[in-house]
């Protein structure tokens, strides 16, 4: 679906874009969604020309049976105190927007002197909660993805570009 050269040139796009709108900040905190944002993060992060640091979290869904679940809960919170400072969560893919959803409110709560969001990927057609991130690489169609970082049952994470795969969704 997206080539290694597609990705890396967005890629080069968005961490123009957010070098530009953070450089009057002092610094700024990517906080990583864990696990598919790894390698996004890992090169969004290097290709940025402001300071910043990197911290993550982690969520998982109540049960596994339905796709996308209802509730979510906090499986690893942030090592930083984020009062004061501003945040940008990084994740690889927005679906139903639950996950995004979720932490917004749950980081917005913390005093950040600001909060933005950054998606490599987004499935507009699946969304469940209107939300729409500060920054996004793709939109894509309502297929399963994999690569760069996405995985279809912790396979194919490591693949370089991103493939679709036949699942049901
Ligand atoms: O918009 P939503 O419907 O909430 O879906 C998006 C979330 O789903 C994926 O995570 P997943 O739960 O598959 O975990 P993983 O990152 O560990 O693979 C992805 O990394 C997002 O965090
Ligand atoms: N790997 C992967 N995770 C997702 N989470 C929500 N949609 C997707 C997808 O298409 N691929």
């Amino acid at each position: 679906m997206l080539t290694v050269e597609q990705i890396a040139r967005r890629v080069q796009e968005l961490s123009r874009q957010i070098s530009r709108d953070y450089a009057a900040a002092d610094e700024l905190v990517m906080v990583g969604v864990l696990r598919g944002c790894y390698i996004f993060l890992a090169d969004l992060s290097r290709a940025l020309t402001i300071r910043r640091r990197i911290d993550f979290i982690a969520v998982s869904a109540y049960g596994q049976q339905v796709y996308p679940s209802d509730s979510l809960r906090l499986i690893m919170d942030v090592r930083s105190d984020l009062a004061g400072q501003h945040v940008l969560i990084v994740d690889d893919i927005l679906d139903s927007g639950l996950t995004l959803n979720y932490l917004t409110h749950l980081l917005g709560a913390r005093n950040p002197a600001s909060l933005r969001t950054c998606v490599l990927l987004r499935k507009p057609g699946r969304l469940k909660i209107d939300i729409t991130p500060d920054y996004i690489g793709f939109d894509i169609p309502e297929v399963w993805v994999v690569g760069y970082g996405l995985d279809c049952s912790d396979r194919y994470r490591a693949l370089p570009y991103i493939g679709q795969v036949d699942r049901l969704i």
